[in-house]
């Protein structure tokens, strides 16, 4: 059993493949496009994946490679704190350079701003770490502090406290996590070519009771189209095979791309899914 996830160590994605998986031979991937394409290849048995932060909202290049496969997809997940802090390989560097994933920068960024140098964007945050040059700063979890040869120069260089990353697990097995409510992520292709299309495809969703939590567009590849990612909550598994009916009924298109457990224990305070991202917007 080998479980994929974008490296290398000290990621926040390896954090979360070890809480998901333990136990079980972890694989460094150098993105998740990749890690996502080895499942639906049959190269690697699973790969976690980040698909949603409190301050970046969905993570467009994990559902994008989703929506390229056919057999993968989202079984389980977690939530997973996320803070930073910021490394050099000496600790009186005038910094030239600022490095980290993208993600990272966007959720630093006055930190960044405040160094008033360029950035080089790396494929992880642990990335940058492991390619730390001098004159650079890198940002990067706590645990890198221990893995790398690196200096801390400064700690929880986030701009807003208590922001969370969730991470899925993705394979080719359709298990469903153990738990009686969830979210379902369907990608829906709607008839477009109508006034009112996307209306007619979304309102028997609330007649159904299920609550429309978010919706992404996405553009189809080598289309003019776009796909629509409809994350539906609180589902229980009547409502959802109503849900997936109602939807098939009115699009050109239809699939699921996981589900993700709407109550699971993790953050600091042990608060849970959706009541965190809510409370952590409202305060
Ligand atoms: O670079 C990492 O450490 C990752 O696991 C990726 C990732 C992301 O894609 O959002 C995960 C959590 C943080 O929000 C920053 C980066």
């Amino acid at each position: 059993m080998a479980i994929g996830y974008l490296g290398p160590e000290g990621t926040f994605t390896h954090a979360a493949a070890r809480e998901l998986c333990p136990g079980t031979e972890l694989v460094a991937l150098a993105t998740q496009a990749q890690a996502i394409a080895q499942v639906e290849d049959g190269t690697i048995d699973g790969a976690v994946v980040p698909v949603d932060n409190t301050v970046n909202g969905v993570v467009l290049p994990t559902w994008d490679s989703l929506l390229l496969t056919t057999e993968s997809r989202i079984v389980a997940d977690v939530l997973v704190p996320v803070t930073f802090n910021a490394y050099a390989l000496d600790a009186d560097v005038a910094p030239e350079v600022v490095a980290s994933h993208p993600h990272a920068l966007a959720q630093c960024a006055r930190y960044v701003g405040s160094l008033g140098v360029p950035s080089r964007v790396t494929s992880s945050t642990a990335e940058a770490c492991a390619s730390l040059a001098p004159g650079e700063v890198a940002i990067a979890a706590p645990v890198c502090a221990e893995l790398y040869p690196v200096a801390t120069i400064a700690t929880e260089v986030e701009d807003g406290a208590g922001a969370i990353t969730q991470f899925g697990l993705v394979t080719r097995d359709d298990v469903r996590p153990t738990t009686e409510r969830w979210t379902t992520v369907f990608a829906a292709l709607p008839e477009r070519n109508a006034p009112g299309s996307l209306a007619a495809l979304l309102g028997p969703l609330s007649a159904l009771g299920c609550n429309l939590e978010n919706i992404v567009a996405r553009p189809v590849r080598d289309s003019v189209d776009y796909v629509f990612l409809l994350f539906v909550a609180d589902l229980d598994a009547d409502r959802e095979a109503a849900a997936l009916e109602s939807l098939g009924a009115r699009c050109s298109g239809l699939s699921v791309l996981g589900r993700l457990a709407a109550t699971k224990p993790s953050g600091p305070d042990g608060a849970s899914g959706v009541p965190v991202r809510l409370a952590s917007v409202g305060s």
